[in-house]
């Protein structure tokens, strides 16, 4: 059998299939972009069918690019943007409304009466979560309680909830896979990490109807075969897993105290944890990182919103740059006198402040602040969050994580300027690897081995590459004066200040 496998890394602004040879080296790519629909103020939602097409599209084009017919496909591999909520009709596979992406923070009032009936303690015991519009649960309780009939019809198992992946496993086996991982499962707020099943009590309370869960399975698993109609030929999907943890899988993360930090749209730092569930004090997430052979190994999680989004809001909203990657050279002209810092909390902060409601904010602006300041100030803020995240995973996790090198991956960390930014912000080393679609390369690993076209887990990881190290140049002086003004911007843009 051929050890092409394809993988499709379904994101929350794009989506790409790639298809990997059978040494695991990128033989065809498709990409495509998709709308992104914001009805309101910190709503935003994506039409499924918009999805649907652009996965038809890019596995066609990932495809044709590698020069290879949909047969010669050994497996596929799924990952996903997390969180994001579909519902769709089980009879004619029609979703009831629009995608409720993760980024909506349509259900933060929902949350603070959760919180007030001091029920946060319990969502986080059983989820490893805590209650913030983010997650797909109360995403999912608004859909069934605003969309006319839906609850009854979920509860008559009428109707289908998911996340992109379990969509998408519908939609490719025409109907007859309906099923997710436990790591999608475990950012739901319906899951229970510790006992790996959905969690009935909450489920009560979010007033979700078991009848319209998925089944949930091991990362490297049987997610049923493709429709031959679809692409010419049945092909096994043997691997899913959230993007954040396929990337931790991409990045061979697999051993205690390893993490990874990606720079897509948000920014998600995951430290593996082993076997152990961390329970943060730092309202950092405790998360499935993987699950494999029904051995779970759990991570400790930092999510921030806006990472690359403030770079795309630099060049669609500003319009100061052409290209996201004319960013960091603007960024290197920026004038070292000024103390411009942008808080960029345009959808809440995430981790560790949780604040849905606070909104972006630019502070230490004067008369001679200009392009150059603002796209410093974006990717600098980019910077001081990871360093927010490592600050608290190193306060809950004692074990070593000290001497952690962050490796890093997504498309931001093209930027060397960015990523010596974050090495001098962090006053420690990063790592970026030759391969940065680590996300695609997790999701496929999990495909190809399952399907045994690939090598197991040791000899995976040994494959990892440097490209380059960054180590950290900056004047200690500066950098704590530089820390002590992030930290005061953030205060100041807390809704709550
Ligand atoms: N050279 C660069 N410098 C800074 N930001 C970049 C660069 N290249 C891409 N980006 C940003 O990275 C993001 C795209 O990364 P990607 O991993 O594809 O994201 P996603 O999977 O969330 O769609 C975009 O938000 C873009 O603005
Ligand atoms: O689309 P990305 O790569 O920014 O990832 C989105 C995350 O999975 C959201 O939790």
């Amino acid at each position: 059998m051929s050890g092409y496998v394809l993988a499709i890394d379904q994101g929350t602004t794009s989506t790409r299939a790639i298809v990997f040879d059978g040494k695991m080296k990128v033989a065809g790519v498709g990409q495509k972009e998709f709308p992104q629909i914001y009805p309101q103020s910190g709503w935003v939602e994506h039409d499924p069918e918009d999805i649907w097409e652009s996965v038809l599209w890019t596995v066609r084009k990932a495809i044709k690019a590698a020069g290879i017919e949909a047969k010669d496909i050994a497996s596929i591999g799924i990952t996903n943007q997390r969180e994001t909520v579909v519902v769709w009709e089980r009879e004619s596979g029609k979703p009831i409304q629009n995608a409720i992406v993760w980024q909506d923070r349509r259900t933060a009032n929902y949350c603070e009466k959760l919180k007030r009936q001091d029920l946060e303690k319990l969502f986080t015991r059983r989820t490893g979560l805590l209650l913030d519009p983010y997650f797909s649960g109360t995403k999912l309780s608004w859909m069934l309680a605003n969309v006319k009939g839906a609850r009854a019809r979920a509860a008559k198992g009428e109707l289908c909830f998911g996340t992109i992946d379990t969509f998408l496993i519908w939609r490719l086996t025409g109907g007859k896979y309906f099923a997710t991982d436990a790591t999608n499962a475990s950012r739901t707020l319906m899951y229970n990490i510790a006992r790996n099943e959905w969690d009935a009590d909450l489920l009560e309370i979010l007033r979700v109807p078991a009848a319209m869960l998925p089944e949930v399975k091991d990362c490297a698993a049987d997610f049923g075969v493709t429709d031959p109609a679809i692409f010419g030929a049945a092909i096994p999907i043997s691997g899913v897993a959230g993007d954040q943890h396929a990337a931790v899988i991409g990045q061979a993360c697999f051993e205690p105290g390893m993490m990874k930090s990606t720079y897509g749209t948000g920014c998600f730092a995951l430290l593996n944890t082993g076997a152990d569930i961390v329970r943060s004090k730092n309202r950092l997430l405790t998360t499935i990182a993987y699950r494999l052979d029904g051995e779970t190994t759990y991570a400790l999680e930092g999510s921030i919103f806006i990472a690359g989004a403030a770079v795309q809001w630099l060049r669609d909203g500003l319009k100061v740059i052409k290209r996201a990657s004319d960013s960091g050279d603007l960024a290197g002209h920026a004038d070292p006198t000024q103390e411009v810092y942008m808080v960029p909390a345009f959808t809440g902060l995430g981790a560790p402040h949780w604040d849905a409601n606070a909104r972006g904010a630019m502070f230490g602006m004067t008369r001679n602040t200009g392009p150059a300041e603002f796209a410093r100030a974006a990717l600098e803020a980019v910077c001081y969050q990871t360093r927010d995240l490592l600050d608290a995973m190193h306060k809950d996790w004692k074990n070593g994580a000290d001497d952690t090198v962050l490796r890093v991956d997504g498309g931001m960390v093209a930027s060397d300027w960015t990523m010596q930014c974050l090495a001098d912000l962090l006053d420690a080393p990063v790592d970026r690897p030759d391969i940065l679609e680590t996300t695609a390369l997790g999701a496929a690993w999990l495909a190809g081995s399952r399907a045994g076209v690939w090598p197991d887990r040791e000899t995976f990881a040994k494959t990892w590459s440097r490209d380059r190290r960054f180590a950290p140049e900056m004047d200690e002086k500066v950098r704590s004066a530089k820390l002590k003004g992030w930290r005061n911007a953030v205060r100041r843009t807390l809704s709550e200040a």
